[in-house]
């Protein structure tokens, strides 16, 4: 039997805290505060204890404990209550938030939404856009632009995911006008504003912003009315479902009909999990791109000789482009977009890690660093390099479950949206190496990142200059 040696969170190493605001200030020091816990960890071990306002907190990346944590949901951990009461708060109540039986209900309405077969139905939301973003590069490309990436990433899954979750065509990719898509992303950065502030004030009073913020849920709720009754007029004529809400007209299994409310919910949740998380990958996918002309000559000799000349027409076509694939990985695993995932015990209870057993109490956050593991040389050698070829070649066992690679997540709550969100990434990846080549462009400054509610980069830019059309590369 393995010895464990049993502390209370107290007992932990960790950075010394200050009195009222604890560690936070050192945290939120330079808009990174996950590279401020993988600094600790590397100084503390792969369990500390790091101090918020609210009390101590547990921080681990030890493989055993982000394992049972994500792993023992709904019944032994939750979501972490303060990130869960400030998404409610600004009005998105669904799959992400809920706990216990109502989890569950909305998990599967969730995955109802996203089966693969209704996503190859969704494949003509993904065509049309996809179809907009050659447009829109072959301008840049005309006109020399420094293309400011991630706002046309953001534009793209924006389009996407507005798309498929209700059918709405936003055209945020050609529309550079004012509405809803502008004031539809402004939506995260305030939930990340909010989980980042001293203080929720908001209870106490609504600044300009937090009324702007109020003004846009009520917005999509109206929209989202409107379009549940396009679908149910739609799939009454026994049409196939092409968006979430259609395939969500019928009852799900034996269970009563969604209420308007789990309805919006969880198509608001689905429209934000999948919109910033997915940019921001397809934007570091470019970025890495751009810093390596042979993986680009490699993702366009796949495209060659997968799709030909004409165009990408099913989500089957962009599974058999490995290699392409493979960037999208590769760039999520050196720029995880979701670093760390907060949970909490819903009671006292005792979590065990490699040589290492922690009481923890009820509501104690614990922070798993699903990130941490990702440059681990053991399982990724030379681990701060691009190198796609590192999912191809065998040496990364499991791509899906690594215990070491969870950009996703783990257990019962894993990320729902991971194929889309992959096939997304991918065949962006495609389009742009296809016709054109990508070089960086930092003439403002180095590419940087940030976190809000998500981790994002910063200052990244490229150019693109049309390849000819014999095909030389
Ligand atoms: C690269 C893109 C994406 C990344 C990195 C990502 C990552 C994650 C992570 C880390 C979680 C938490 C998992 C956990 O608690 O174990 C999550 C949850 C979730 N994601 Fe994603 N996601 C992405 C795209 C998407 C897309 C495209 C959708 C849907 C359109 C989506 C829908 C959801 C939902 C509904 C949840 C909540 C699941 C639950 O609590 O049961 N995500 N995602």
């Amino acid at each position: 039997m393995r010895q464990l040696s049993a502390v209370t969170v107290h007992d932990l190493p960790g950075p010394r805290a200050l009195p009222l605001v604890g560690n936070l200030p050192q945290m939120l020091r330079g808009g990174t505060p996950h590279r401020v816990l993988q600094r600790w960890c590397d100084r503390y071990g792969p369990t500390f204890r790091v101090t918020f306002p609210a009390g101590p907190a547990v921080v681990t990346a030890d493989p055993l404990i982000v394992d049972t944590v994500l792993r023992d949901r709904p019944d032994r951990f939750r979501r972490g209550a303060r990130v869960t009461r400030i998404i409610d708060e600004a009005g998105v109540h669904g799959v992400f938030t809920a706990e216990g039986d109502e989890w569950r209900r909305l998990r599967r309405m969730a995955t109802r939404s996203l089966n693969a077969s209704y996503v190859r139905a969704y494949f003509t939301t993904l065509s049309r856009v996809n179809q907009r973003l050659e447009g829109r590069w072959s301008a840049a490309a005309a006109g020399g632009e420094r293309i400011d990436v991630l706002d046309v990433m953001m534009r793209y899954t924006l389009d996407v995911t507005v798309g498929l979750t209700m059918g709405h065509d936003l055209n945020s990719l050609e529309h550079l006008d004012d509405g809803l898509q502008r004031r539809l992303p402004g939506i995260f950065p305030e939930i990340g504003r909010r989980l980042n502030a001293p203080l929720p004030y908001w209870r106490l009073f609504r600044m300009p912003r937090d009324r702007r913020l109020d003004a846009i849920v009520a917005e999509l709720d109206e929209l989202v009315r409107d379009r549940f009754e396009h679908a149910r007029r739609r799939m009454a004529t026994g049409a196939q479902p092409e968006n979430f809400l259609e395939a969500l007209v019928g009852p799900v299994g034996d269970e009563p009909s969604f209420t308007h409310e789990e309805l919006f919910g969880n198509v608001l949740t689905m429209m934000l999990a999948g919109e910033d998380t997915t940019s921001s990958t397809a934007a570091w996918a470019i970025h890495y791109l751009a810093h390596d002309p042979d993986a680009q000559r490699r993702v366009r000799a796949e495209v060659d000789e997968v799709v030909g000349a004409g165009t990408v027409g099913d989500p089957e076509t962009v599974r058999r482009l490995t290699y392409t694939e493979a960037v999208v990985l590769e760039a999520m695993r050196l720029r995880p977009v979701a670093p760390q995932l907060a949970v909490e015990p819903l009671q006292g209870t005792l979590v065990e890690g490699d040589g290492l057993s922690v009481a923890v109490q009820a509501g104690t956050p614990i922070i798993a660093l699903t990130g941490y593991g990702a440059r681990d040389e053991t399982v990724f050698p030379n681990p701060g390099e691009f190198r796609p070829q590192r999912w191809l070649d065998g040496s990364v066992a499991d791509r899906t479950h690594a215990p070491r690679f969870l950009p996703f997540g783990s257990g019962p709550r894993f990320c729902p949206g991971r194929n889309l969100a992959i096939l997304e990434a991918t065949l962006i990846a495609a389009t742009t190496c296809r016709d054109f080549d990508i070089a960086p462009d930092t003439s403002a400054g180095p590419v940087g990142e940030r976190a809000a509610f998500t981790v994002f980069p910063t200052n990244l830019r490229v150019t693109l200059a049309r390849r000819p059309s014999d095909g030389a590369s």
